[in-house]
């Protein structure tokens, strides 16, 4: 039985997630509580290893699907190596997306398909999901004009895509956020980092409250 809280952050490229969510992690910790932050695809050494086969600019020929199952397989591993053994300390989890990316970017963007992208994630999360997902909305073109701007940011096959490809995956997550109104919590991520910060921060303390 998990003890702790999974909260994740989603949205498009450059929308200012892992900005916000070390602000949010700062803050939290200086005030006691115990918070493990991560991310997906990443955040433990295989699923690492993952990550940077997905994202090498030189795999031009991957297939859709041989990415969904790489973003799935990298999240079951760090699911079970890391999160799960988080929560189950009573951890804060914030964890920088989840299987919510796998749906909007393979599902919608890349048209696999919303229902094929879930069935596969099922098999690798079984039933574990967040409590809370920070949802930060920006035009894809701000978010690319920040990512542009951060000349030290690796610069991953996935940015490479194109404008439109990007704005599918906008509409991917608002398909999300229509069938999951209450978990999913929106942020207007266009705004100041206090600003964004601000909303993020009252909404985690809420879900905390909430527990
Ligand atoms: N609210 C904001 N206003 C202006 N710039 C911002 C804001 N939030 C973040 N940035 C800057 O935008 C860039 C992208 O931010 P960040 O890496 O946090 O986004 P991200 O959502 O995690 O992106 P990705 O999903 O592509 O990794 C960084 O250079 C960051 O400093
Ligand atoms: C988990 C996940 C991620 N993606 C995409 C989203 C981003 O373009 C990259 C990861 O880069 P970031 O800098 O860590 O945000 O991968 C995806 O397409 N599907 C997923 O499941």
């Amino acid at each position: 039985m998990n003890q702790g809280i999974f909260i994740t952050a989603e949205g498009p490229d450059g929308a200012g997630k892992t900005t916000i969510i070390q602000m949010l992690a700062e803050r939290l910790i200086a005030e006691g509580y115990e918070v493990m932050q991560t991310r997906e695809p990443g955040g433990i050494e295989i699923a690492e290893q993952i990550r940077a086969v997905i994202l090498d600019q030189s795999n031009t020929t991957m297939d859709a699907r041989t990415e969904a199952l790489l973003y799935a397989a990298a999240r079951r591993q760090h699911l079970v190596e890391k999160v799960l053994p988080a929560l189950e300390m009573g951890k804060i989890v914030l964890c920088d997306r989840f299987v919510d990316s796998s749906i909007a970017y393979q599902g919608y963007a890349r048209e696999i398909g919303v229902d094929e992208v879930w069935s596969i994630n099922q098999f690798a999360i079984e039933n574990t999901m967040p409590a809370v997902t920070l949802y930060f909305d920006i035009e894809p073109e701000k978010g690319l004009e920040r990512i542009n701007l951060n000349k030290g940011r690796e610069v991953n096959r996935l940015d490479l895509e194109d404008l439109a490809f990007h704005k599918k995956v906008r509409e991917g997550y608002m398909l999300l956020k229509e069938r999951n109104p209450d978990r999913i919590k929106d942020i207007d991520a266009s705004k100041s980092i206090e600003e964004v910060y601000s909303q993020a921060e009252n909404l985690i303390l809420q879900a905390i409250k909430d527990k």
